[in-house]
């Protein structure tokens, strides 16, 4: 009797943890955890001297999904992806739930120049997947945009995905379907935000 109770209490805390951890829809990292991780990664990365990038996915016209298939069809299309992006990356990566259709693949001891070759690889990939949504046998194509920083001297996390952020934002205004480096550069980081807050006041 009392080991069943230690048990059942054993588990309701696992269950509890779980919860606190991870996204309820895809079972990933939630954003909390996610950038707990992300954080602690990119640092001992930067201590050991070792190269650290991000690639910040969204999911292009996700919204047309949801409104014509339904939320419970854009549920699906969120799982399936989640499940084909884990199977692509090394046990090291850390891959989360940044909110909404936007996900977040941290690449510890990774460069930009093979974070970019990554990138690739996924949008190809991602581009041929063909999601099941359980409606007579049918299956929805995506394609994602995604925005890659690489780490440099005192960057923090936040300011490698304000720049992973940009460089999607500039793949969406490209016709989306595409990848985009950040270079580190001040003066280009600027004028984004520049063209970010003009866009935003015509809008
Ligand atoms: N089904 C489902 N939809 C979600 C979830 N979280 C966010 N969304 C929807 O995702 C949609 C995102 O829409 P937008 O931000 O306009 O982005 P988009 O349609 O992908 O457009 P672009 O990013 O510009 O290509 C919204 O309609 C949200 O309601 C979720 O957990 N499940």
């Amino acid at each position: 009797m009392v080991i069943w109770s230690q048990v059942s209490k054993l588990h309701m805390l696992m269950r509890l943890y779980r919860q606190a951890i991870l996204d309820p829809l895809t079972g990933i990292y939630n954003r909390r955890m996610l950038l707990r991780l992300g954080k602690k990664s990119m640092q001992e990365c930067s201590q050991n001297d070792k190269p650290f990038s991000v690639l910040l996915f969204d999911i292009d016209k996700f919204k047309r999904i949801n409104d014509t298939w339904g939320h419970s069809v854009g549920d699906k299309v969120l799982t399936g992806f989640t499940a084909f992006v884990q199977g692509k990356i090394r046990k090291t990566d850390l891959f989360g739930r940044y909110g909404g259709e936007e996900f977040i693949l941290f690449l510890p001891d990774c460069p930009s120049d093979t974070a970019i070759k990554i990138s690739n690889r996924m949008l190809t990939a991602i581009r041929a997947l063909k999601l099941p949504i359980n409606i007579e046998n049918q299956s929805l194509s995506i394609t994602t945009c995604i925005g890659i920083s690489t780490y440099s001297e005192n960057d923090t996390l936040a300011s490698m995905l304000e720049r992973a952020d940009l460089a999607l934002y500039q793949c969406k205004h490209s016709g989306r379907d595409c990848s985009n480096f950040h270079p580190i550069d001040l003066q280009y980081e600027n004028d984004e935000r520049l063209k970010i807050a003009e866009k935003i006041s015509i809008n």
